[in-house]
């Protein structure tokens, strides 16, 4: 077999390279079988036929109309915690740089024209800013990011407040006991010296920090985010910031309304910007859609089920579905009707979709594909 990819963002090589023989890789193809992109966005993109898969290599799927591809039976992946340590990384960077005038004091140093050692010592005063040790963190959102960052600060010798009612059993595992459990947002708002957010960005999380939010914090925060820029209003932290509520804000997300304004420290959105997190995504993206592509298994799928059976039978069919009523029974009664066993199967569902793989113990008949395909709710039928 052969496939296309088109990759619509620089991709690390070490991930592209994992494709190997038969894998034609471009960032023009016209119909490609698979898309590998970073933070390009593509709602406005139309998706041609062919295309069967949309790796993200990263965390966040906003970029992507992950339902509008479910419609279309496309399958979209991110990469689960591939970039994590990096963004924890530049997180604890965005807080001592947020307390200690850091960025202000270089801006600074590099003005000065003669008696540098000198105008230093004397100058030196207006950047003192406070450590971060003893002080309460706030973090919002306790994924793969949220956890790592809650355990390093307690290594740091803050005090850590989490707040994330969704959390999965693994990160939970993961949380230091040290952390403790805040029920609600106004816990961490009241609290918190420093509040970093790491959550995704949706119609839900949408401005989570605004004029409401900051009321409520104490005076003086400094308030980090790694996450994506509409998750704060902008007009309400400026707001803060002048009225002395918010004592730094760092933004990984500048914006027209963020660049030179006092007390913001925008970040060209180099949160996962480092050749390690970029090789992981990478190579994890890559491998997702080559397994896949080649098996029709799907592993760290944003919008259809895990679901995963090893290759058995002489042919496999792979059914992408809505997640109603009796779709294993009328897809097997196709089969069965061209006198076709099924040697193994599996079906998964999440949400509104559902996925099934079915090997068969005989080669599929055309008129037997037509039939699942004509299956009310059947988006995508595949046969390998
Ligand atoms: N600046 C950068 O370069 C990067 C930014 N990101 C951003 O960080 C976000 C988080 O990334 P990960 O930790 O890897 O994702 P993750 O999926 O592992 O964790 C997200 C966590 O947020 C929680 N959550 C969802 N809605 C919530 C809410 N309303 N309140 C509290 N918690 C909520 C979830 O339960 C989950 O535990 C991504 O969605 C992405 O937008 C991720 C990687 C790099
Ligand atoms: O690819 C990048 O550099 C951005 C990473 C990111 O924002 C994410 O993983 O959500």
């Amino acid at each position: 077999m052969s496939y296309t990819i088109k990759t619509l963002n620089k991709i690390a090589k070490t991930g592209l390279d994992k494709f190997g023989e038969g894998y034609t890789i471009a960032d023009d193809a016209a119909n490609p079988d698979g898309i590998l992109l970073r933070s390009a966005s593509m709602h406005e993109m139309e998706f041609p036929e062919s295309l069967l898969s949309i790796a993200r290599a990263g965390a966040g799927v906003n970029n992507i109309p992950t339902d509008k591809c479910a419609e279309k039976g496309i399958v979209v992946f991110n990469t689960p915690g591939a970039n994590a340590n990096a963004v924890k990384e530049l997180a604890i960077t965005s807080m001592l740089i947020s307390s200690r005038k850091i960025v202000d004091g270089i801006n600074w140093a590099n003005g000065l024209t003669q008696d540098v050692a000198k105008e230093v010592e004397k100058g030196k005063a207006q950047f003192v800013g406070p450590e971060i040790e003893g002080k309460v963190l706030g973090v919002i959102g306790l994924g793969a990011i949220g956890v790592l960052i809650a355990n390093a600060a307690v290594n740091l010798g803050m005090e850590v407040l989490g707040y994330d009612p969704f959390i999965s059993v693994d990160a939970a595992w993961g949380l230091s006991r040290a952390v403790k459990k805040a029920t609600d947002l106004k816990t961490i708002f009241e609290k918190a010296d420093y509040i970093t957010l790491h959550i995704p960005y949706n119609a839900q999380t949408k401005g989570t920090l605004n004029a409401e939010a900051f009321a409520q914090m104490k005076k003086g925060v400094r308030v980090i985010n790694l996450s994506r820029g509409e998750l704060v209003n902008d007009d309400d932290i400026l707001a803060a910031i002048e009225a002395g509520t918010v004592g730094g804000y760092v933004t990984d997300f500048p914006n027209e309304k963020m660049i030179n304004k006092p007390g913001v420290i925008t970040i060209p959105h180099l949160g996962a910007s480092t050749p390690e997190s970029e090789d992981n995504c990478a190579h994890m993206a890559a491998m997702q859609t080559k397994v896949y592509l080649e098996t029709g298994n799907i592993r760290n799928s944003v919008n259809f089920p895990n679901c995963e059976m090893p290759l058995s039978g002489v042919q496999r069919i792979t059914v992408a579905h809505k997640n109603i009523p009796n779709m294993v029974g009328q897809i097997s009664t196709a089969l069965a009707d061209a006198q076709i066993n099924i040697k193994d199967m599996i079906n998964k569902s999440r949400g509104d979709y559902a996925y099934t793989i079915l090997d068969l113990e005989s080669v599929s008949s055309e008129e037997s594909i037509a039939k699942i395909k004509a299956i009310e709710g059947v988006l995508r039928v595949r046969v390998i």
